[in-house]
């Protein structure tokens, strides 16, 4: 059998019981929403939705520097760009509690050694699942891979939706926030982020 810890993750948030506190405070919420939670339909909801809270903030019992730990010094030579590129993520914002849904895309300039290509998409999907502003995101991603991985540069752009904006409040559809941070030979030398920056949009 193959191994997947995500849906080992999934697994064990559906065996944990919910803390009667947790619950009564959905059933609050449902309450001040408007309905009833006594009802059939919204009966099992508290216990659902306390189950669902786990999975999206799975990232704070993450730790995304472990999945830079193994790294791959035999490359024959390799010493160009690596680029992640569309990884789709969901967060969720820390002002509403609402999705962020997009992309990112991760480049970096190896040093010595690379890593494991899946590990770049764990090391986002850890720090996503959190509640998140979507500009520290971005730098927490490339803050990881620069600091763990030790490349010559990290770019890492985030494009994302932010459900805050377009089933609520200014109610503005189809809006992308695009953010980016460069680091090492990204940030300085602009010919380097210049090259990136068109693999990225290629
Ligand atoms: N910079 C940034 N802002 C975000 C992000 N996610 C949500 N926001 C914004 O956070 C802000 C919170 O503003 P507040 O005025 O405190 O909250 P609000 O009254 O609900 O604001 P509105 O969304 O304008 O209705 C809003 O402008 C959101 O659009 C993010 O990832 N980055
Ligand atoms: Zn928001």
């Amino acid at each position: 059998m193959i191994y997947d810890p995500d849906a080992e993750t999934v697994r064990e948030s559906v065996k944990e019981s919910v803390p009667a506190e947790v619950a009564d405070a959905i059933r609050t919420l449902i309450k001040w929403s408007g309905d009833d939670p006594r009802r059939e339909g919204l009966m099992e909801t508290p216990e659902r939705v306390a189950r669902a809270w786990r999975e999206y903030c799975r990232g704070y019992g993450d730790d995304p520097a472990y999945h830079l730990s193994r790294i791959f010094h035999e490359v024959g030579g390799y010493d160009d760009v690596v680029l992640l590129k569309d990884i789709p993520f969901q967060s969720h914002c820390e002002h509403h509690m609402a999705p962020i849904v997009g992309h990112a895309h991760i480049a970096y300039l190896p040093g010595d050694y690379v890593v494991g290509i899946s590990k770049l998409a764990r090391v986002l999907h850890a720090f996503a699942h959190r509640l998140q502003v979507q500009e520290r995101l971005t730098s927490q991603v490339a803050n990881c891979i620069w600091e763990h991985l030790k490349p010559q540069g990290v770019a890492v752009v985030v494009e994302a939706t932010h459900g805050c904006m377009t089933g609520r409040g200014v109610r503005t559809p189809d809006v992308i926030m695009k953010t980016s941070r460069m680091l090492g030979v990204f940030r300085d030398d602009v010919k380097s982020r210049e090259e990136v920056l068109k693999l990225i949009e290629s």
